[in-house]
């Protein structure tokens, strides 16, 4: 199934609440929530406090992205926050599997992302282990970038080892989706699209339904086959 993880990187900041029930209302499977610390990008944006009011504001599936140079000293406090997906960067410090392993342990589904100059192989030797991968389709760090073409082959490369090997682990890419686009990303084999300002910028609601209407274009063509 394909879903729809809106970034609220773009909704309105003083009405959070507000705009995550939009979002899901109108068919968002996952709430995407980008956590940055501003080394290991050139941002500062949400910590686990926020991460904490959203689980008390939403029953929406918290998707938490952690752009920071150090998990190890965060993971805990992401964890007791509430999030119910984490996702950790391949080029963060720390022993990236062990990560995993804690966020697993703790009922917590893991995701592992890479940046756009890092090779989809650094991923393999995961996989077995995800419960999702993460592409980032932009420089991490700001919303509303256009997507870099040259990430889709890596899709293609991680979608052919998830479905050779059986392995269930979600598809993810992160980065400049839009309408136009989506059915080239959900083509080549992303299963979860985050979209910030696509969603979040103009008619919520409208725009979640737009991708949505993709998405089940794209499956009854899929399935028809
Ligand atoms: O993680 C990030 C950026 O670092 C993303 O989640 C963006 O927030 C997506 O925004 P759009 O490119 O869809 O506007
Ligand atoms: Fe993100």
């Amino acid at each position: 199934m394909i879903k729809l993880s809106p970034s609220i990187l773009s909704a309105d900041f003083a009405n959070l609440q507000r705009d995550i029930a939009v979002a899901v209302d109108a068919g968002a499977e996952y709430v995407h929530v980008d956590c940055m610390d501003g080394h290991f990008v050139p941002n500062l944006t949400i910590g686990a406090p926020v991460v904490k009011a959203l689980r008390k504001a939403t029953d929406a599936v918290l998707d938490v992205h952690l752009m920071i140079a150090n998990p190890d000293q965060y993971l805990d406090d992401f964890i007791k926050a509430g999030s119910d997906i984490i996702t950790v960067h391949y080029e963060s410090n720390g022993d990236t599997l062990a990560q995993v392993r804690k966020i697993k342990e703790a009922g917590v589904r893991a995701c592992v992302s890479i940046k756009p100059g890092t090779p989809a192989d650094v991923l393999l030797p995961l996989l077995p282990e995800l419960d999702m991968v993460l592409i980032m389709t932009v420089e991490p760090g700001f919303g509303g970038q256009g997507y870099i073409d040259a990430c889709t082959d890596k899709i293609r490369a991680i979608r052919k080892a998830i479905d050779e090997n059986g392995y269930q682990c979600e598809l993810e890419i992160d980065g400049g989706a839009k309408l136009t686009n989506t059915p080239d990303i959900v083509a080549a084999g992303a299963n979860v699209i985050v979209a910030g300002s696509a969603v979040f910028g103009g008619d919520i609601a409208g725009n979640v339904k737009g991708f949505k209407k993709i998405f089940d274009e794209f499956e009854n063509n899929y399935f028809a086959f």
